[in-house]
């Protein structure tokens, strides 16, 4: 099967987009893999795929699809790209546009500049529904607030490591370090996310903090590994920030991909996200049946 798809990328983290706003193209688990693959196929971190809208008031519905093949529940860069994408296609004329996600409703704004502000809504703390399961965790004093302690992932070390579990739709845990360029994010990252207490997996974020303004951010995402960005991770990571007193409302997050900013105004509101949305070429490719 020849399918149509455009290649995007938000602060480097990359994404194919696929339109099936005229119809669907019913794909299977193995072709999402096969479109995320660097070797064998067109290589992305997610495949997004736009449809129409679902109901009344909402512009369009956003499917997510993980390289590994799986769907999930958010992804922030890749609703900066969504937004980008209609734009252009014109599915839309709008600058701000209701998405339908699985896990609620975001508004992307496109803004003058070039850039996309995303409303990315609340940020959720409570373990059940992160899932996180913190039976027989103590928290700590840290911030009096959802930062946990996880099995040693270095036994040498014997220390624990030490989390702070936040849904932005889908599951963060996000651990303080002195110098992410250090820090042993392909050791670690795989090893919280196959910790029994992440029931549907996990995105690791190695959260630095410069200023109460500032941040460095490295995350291993939950079904592709590390990304060069992750939005959620971003909006996980200063919310996390913000709650142990270490941040400001509102930081300039640096990615290895480039530079997201988020703003978080305290519990209840919503997380926006900032930062940019880019086309890098449209193709088609042949799928295997
Ligand atoms: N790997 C994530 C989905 C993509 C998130 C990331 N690319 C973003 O920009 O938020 C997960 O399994 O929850």
């Amino acid at each position: 099967m020849r399918i149509q798809f455009t290649k995007m990328q938000g602060a480097g983290n990359d994404f194919v987009v696929l339109d099936e706003t005229r119809g669907r193209l019913g794909l299977t688990p193995a072709h999402y893999r096969y479109l995320g693959d660097r070797h064998f196929g067109v290589g992305a971190d997610q495949i997004l795929t736009v449809r129409p809208s679902p109901a009344e008031g909402i512009d369009f519905e956003y499917v997510i699809h993980n390289a590994d093949g799986n769907e999930v529940e958010q992804c922030g860069n890749g609703s900066r790209c969504f937004a980008r994408f209609v734009r252009d296609q014109g599915l839309t004329t709008k600058d701000r546009i209701r998405v339908k996600t699985m896990k609620g409703v975001i508004e992307p704004l496109l803004t003058p500049d070039g850039r996309v502000t995303v409303d990315m809504g609340p940020p959720v703390f409570e373990p059940a529904e992160i899932p996180f399961d913190a039976t027989g965790l103590s928290l700590l004093p840290m911030g009096s607030w959802g930062y946990w302690p996880l099995a040693g992932v270095d036994p040498a070390q014997g220390a624990h490591l030490l989390i702070a579990a936040v849904s932005m739709g889908n599951p963060h845990a996000v651990t303080l370090v002195a110098d992410v360029d250090a820090a042993p994010v392909g050791a670690w990252g795989p090893h919280v996310q196959a910790d029994a207490r992440f029931p549907q997996g996990v995105n690791v974020g190695f959260l630095q903090v410069v200023s109460r303004s500032e941040v460095r951010l490295r995350v291993y995402e939950r079904g592709v590994g590390e990304t060069l960005a992750c939005g959620t991770g971003a909006c996980a990571a200063v919310v996390a920030g913000i709650r142990l007193g270490l941040l400001d409302a509102r930081a300039d997050v640096q990615t290895r991909g480039g530079v997201l900013t988020i703003a978080w105004a305290g519990l209840g509101q919503s997380v926006f996200m900032t930062g940019p949305a880019t086309t890098v070429f449209r193709g088609e490719i042949d799928l295997p049946e």
